[in-house]
């Protein structure tokens, strides 16, 4: 079964697109979600996130995710040991799921695919784009951020350019319909090439 990984920065659409790819039926992995899931659900992950960030990662409602970003986001040595606990989690979780898919290919969406080597588990890889304004002004609309609190992320994430010297497909996301139509033709090449 082929992978194919879906990446780009903060706010660029990879949610969007990926729910476009659910939409054609292809099983789709959200890092990003499952990450968060398992913070919460694994023992071993949360005892590891409670010994270097103190009893305060947790609520009674679970993983304090304001909490932990204010940390990381501003602390690349934080950001490092807390990617060290959790991706390795995420790589077993992926790959017991996706011995349960049946379908020609399946979809890696993650924010760092590049930046952390996640796309060695992918065939194939899509790059999301939006300029940053775009991008900026997305999140603003979507989310309680704040302005610096974005920058912040974007300064832990590869520029577009880096990342798009990798990617096999990109996707310049303005207009909606045509991101779909893009959608539908990489899907194509990828049912082709299983
Ligand atoms: C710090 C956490 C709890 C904050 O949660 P929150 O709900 O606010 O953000 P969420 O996870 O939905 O991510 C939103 C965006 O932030 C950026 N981001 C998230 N994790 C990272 C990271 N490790 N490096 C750089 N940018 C990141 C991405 O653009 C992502 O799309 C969470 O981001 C986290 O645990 N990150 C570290 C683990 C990780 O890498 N997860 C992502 C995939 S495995
Ligand atoms: N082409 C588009 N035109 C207008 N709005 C869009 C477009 N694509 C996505 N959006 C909107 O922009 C916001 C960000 O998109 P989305 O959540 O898919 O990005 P993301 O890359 O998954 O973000 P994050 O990195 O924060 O998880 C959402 O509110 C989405 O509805």
């Amino acid at each position: 079964m082929k992978v194919l990984g879906l990446t780009g920065g903060i706010g660029s659409g990879k949610t969007t697109v990926a729910n476009f790819f659910r939409e054609l039926g292809v099983p789709v992995y959200i890092a990003d979600d499952e990450a968060k899931e398992l913070m919460n659900s694994d023992p071993g992950v949360k005892k590891a996130i409670t010994e270097i960030f103190g009893e305060n990662s947790y609520t009674s409602n679970g993983l304090d995710r304001k909490y932990l970003a204010d940390r990381v986001f501003k602390s690349k040595e934080l950001l490092e040991k807390l990617n060290a606990i959790v991706h390795p989690a995420v790589n077993r979780h992926f790959e017991e799921w996706k011995s349960k898919q049946q379908s020609a290919y399946v979809v890696y969406e993650a924010a760092i695919l590049f930046e952390k080597g996640g796309s060695e588990k992918c065939d194939f890889t899509l790059l999301i784009t939006a300029p940053h304004e775009v991008k900026i002004e997305r999140l603003l609309q979507r989310d309680n951020s704040s302005l610096e609190e974005i920058e912040a992320r974007m300064e832990n994430q590869w520029s577009d350019e880096k990342k798009a010297a990798l990617a096999n497909f990109i996707i310049e996301n303005n207009d909606l319909s045509r991101t779909r139509q893009e959608v539908r033709n990489i899907h194509l090449i990828m049912l082709q090439s299983a």
